[in-house]
């Protein structure tokens, strides 16, 4: 939604409620004739109807509301959002009616752009326990008034905040849900870890909501390990409902103590001005701790036939480095043909020693996240399709390598520049092969990556770091600071 898309929506809503007045040309009933549940009650899944978007068009135009939300209530899903806008989402407040007067147990939220208070009075005596309140969309003093009305009526409001701006502006009033969006306002774009790093920034006691672009367990299990106490899903709920079970149970599950990704989302924020930066290949002491100690957010640990082999007893002795700890690995298949993770890899995974695992062989998406939490996969790129074939992965990011035949990783080679540019056009990059300290610095000016990952040209020779070539190069990096 570019800022021109939502002032469009925004202003089609103001002319709509000037033709039909804010029930929108619906006979809503003079008094609310259901029950007032609280809203995101355990376990906190919201699954929306939604049949239409304005980023991904039709998305199931004839939706039967009631026999969606029917599905969601048989998952255990206990709060549902309905879209009642017409002209972007096609939908309609008789959805939301219809939706509450059959299951009048469920808690609905009305998904709306709401403007002002008579639609909350609309929207409360039409069924709503629940309405969103768009930070973006509101002055600082509408949102207050209209954060209190919400209550007043004795409905639940759910905050939605997008931007550091945003949440500025709701503060004061310390919402008790807090909704954060992961689509991107301007390119529609949804990132995962943007409402990690933004929900840093929150600094009041509130349920935080995960919302948009979720599209499996794993990214609920993401959500709530980096603190979301619940996740809103739309598309997903409505293309793949036998995908309900999965996502009900992760969002049940609670937080399993995985810092990974919302570690990452913070070190990216503490140091904006730099990109992050994963030294892999690690197989000494030394070099860990000095890697550590000179600013690396990743140590990769490769655990594949490689020189650079690592070796699980010295990950284990490591003792704790501010630095996350990744296990490169090339998953075998076992005896019954099934992939899987090389068993000491998955104790080291288990007993805390790695916070993560990078798939660096032939493993399909399906497989990657059967396989370890959390996990990334490494793809490597040596043309247009490999790229394609890299936005079939679901992990947060993909890191992409250079295709050097016969060789994985460490190889020394890059990415042609114009693969790299394309791949940095569908969302932040991250960049492995043939980086060093020569060419780092116009890598970083010309592609702007979220992420580099330097093996072959920080070493002195294979599996052995260079000190004063890891030195230099958090210099170079740094010195971009000024
Ligand atoms: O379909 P998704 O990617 O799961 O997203 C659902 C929901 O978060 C999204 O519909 C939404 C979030 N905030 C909004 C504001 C208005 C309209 C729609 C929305």
């Amino acid at each position: 939604m570019s800022r021109g898309i939502l002032e469009g929506i925004v202003e089609k809503r103001r002319r709509r409620i000037l033709r039909e007045g804010h029930s929108l040309g619906v006979q809503i009933p003079a008094e609310r004739r259901v029950p007032l549940v609280s809203f995101g009650r355990e376990p906190c899944i919201i699954c929306e109807i939604k049949r239409a978007s304005p980023s991904r068009g039709g998305i199931n135009p004839s939706l039967d509301p009631v026999h969606q939300a029917g599905l969601y209530s048989d998952a255990g899903v206990l709060s549902v959002s309905v879209l009642t806008e017409e002209d972007h989402f096609s939908g309609s407040l008789l959805d939301l009616m219809a939706v509450k007067e059959t299951f009048p147990q469920l808690s609905v939220l009305r998904k709306e752009f709401i403007l002002d208070e008579e639609d909350l009075e609309i929207s409360f005596r039409a069924g709503a326990d629940a309405v969103l309140l768009i930070a973006s969309l509101l002055e600082a003093d509408t949102l207050a008034q209209l954060y209190t009305k919400t209550y007043a009526l004795g409905m639940d409001a759910l905050v939605e905040v997008h931007s550091v701006e945003d949440v500025a502006k709701v503060r004061r009033l310390r919402p008790r849900f807090t909704g954060i969006n992961s689509r991107d306002l301007r390119s529609f774009r949804t990132d995962l870890l943007l409402p990690l790093q933004l929900a840093e920034s929150i600094d009041w006691d509130t349920k935080l909501i995960f919302e948009s672009g979720i599209g499996r367990g794993e990214d609920v299990r993401i959500a709530r390990n980096a603190g979301f106490s619940g996740v809103l899903i739309g598309e997903t709920a409505v293309r793949h409902p036998e995908r309900l079970g999965e996502l009900a149970a992760a969002a049940g599950a609670g937080p399993e103590n995985s810092v990974f990704w919302k570690h990452l989302a913070r070190r990216r924020a503490d140091h904006p001005q730099r990109p992050l930066v994963k030294v892999c290949g690690i197989t000494g002491r030394e070099d860990a701790l000095l890697a550590d100690s000179l600013g690396a957010d990743l140590l990769g640990f490769v655990f594949a036939d490689s020189p650079r082999r690592a070796d699980a007893d010295s990950v284990r002795n490591l003792g704790a480095t501010w630095a996350l700890k990744v296990g490169v690995v090339v998953s075998e298949s076992g005896p019954d043909g099934r992939r899987r993770l090389p068993g000491e890899v998955k104790e080291l995974l288990d007993g805390g020693y790695l916070d993560a695992v990078q798939f660096h062989g032939d493993e399909e998406p399906e497989e990657c996240a059967g396989l370890a939490f959390p996990y990334y996969k490494a793809v490597r790129v040596g043309s247009q399709k490999d790229l394609e074939a890299a936005r079939n992965f679901w992990s947060p990011r993909v890191l992409m390598d250079a295709r050097a035949e016969g060789i994985r990783g460490g190889s020394g080679v890059r990415i042609s520049s114009h693969l790299v540019r394309r791949a940095a056009e569908t969302g932040p990059l991250w960049i492995a092969g043939g980086i060093n300290c020569e060419n780092v610095v116009e890598i970083v000016r010309d592609f702007n990556p979220e992420l580099i990952d330097l093996s072959s040209g920080v070493e002195a020779e294979a599996g052995k770091k260079d000190p004063e070539k890891l030195k230099r190069l958090f210099e170079l990096l740094d010195g971009r600071m000024e």
